[in-house]
């Protein structure tokens, strides 16, 4: 279901990282000549960067924003952080309106 889906692609990686296959994010969240760590930062500041680019000029922002969004999850993924303590960080931010 569209409501569900970050929190189905979000297990979908906890999978990747528990149980590896040859695919994109196995391949990044594995500790090999790099960490995990350091190839999904270096992803992270790629994708913050074509985002800049992608708003500057208009083009692609969505795209591009998701990108960055779904590199994140994988770092939270790969330190271990739960789906739910995502939305509970977000519920202790919340301002009474
Ligand atoms: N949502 C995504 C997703 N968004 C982006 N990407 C990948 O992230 C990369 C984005 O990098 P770039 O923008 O730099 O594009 P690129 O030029 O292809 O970069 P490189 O792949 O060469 O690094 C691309 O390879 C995309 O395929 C994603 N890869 C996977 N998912 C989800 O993660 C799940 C697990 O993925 P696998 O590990 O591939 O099974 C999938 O079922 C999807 O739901």
């Amino acid at each position: 279901m569209k409501n569900n889906i970050l929190e189905e692609v979000y297990k979908v990686l906890e999978t990747r990282r528990d149980r590896p296959i040859d695919s994109y994010t196995s391949n990044l969240m594995k500790d090999d000549k790099k960490t995990g760590e350091d190839k999904i930062l270096e992803k992270i500041g790629e994708e913050a960067a074509e985002l800049i680019i992608a708003s500057k000029n208009d083009e692609n922002v969505l795209e591009e924003a998701v990108d960055l969004l779904f590199h994140t999850f994988l770092l939270l993924v790969y330190k271990g952080i739960k789906f739910d303590e995502i939305l509970d960080e977000f519920s202790k931010r919340r301002k009474p309106q």
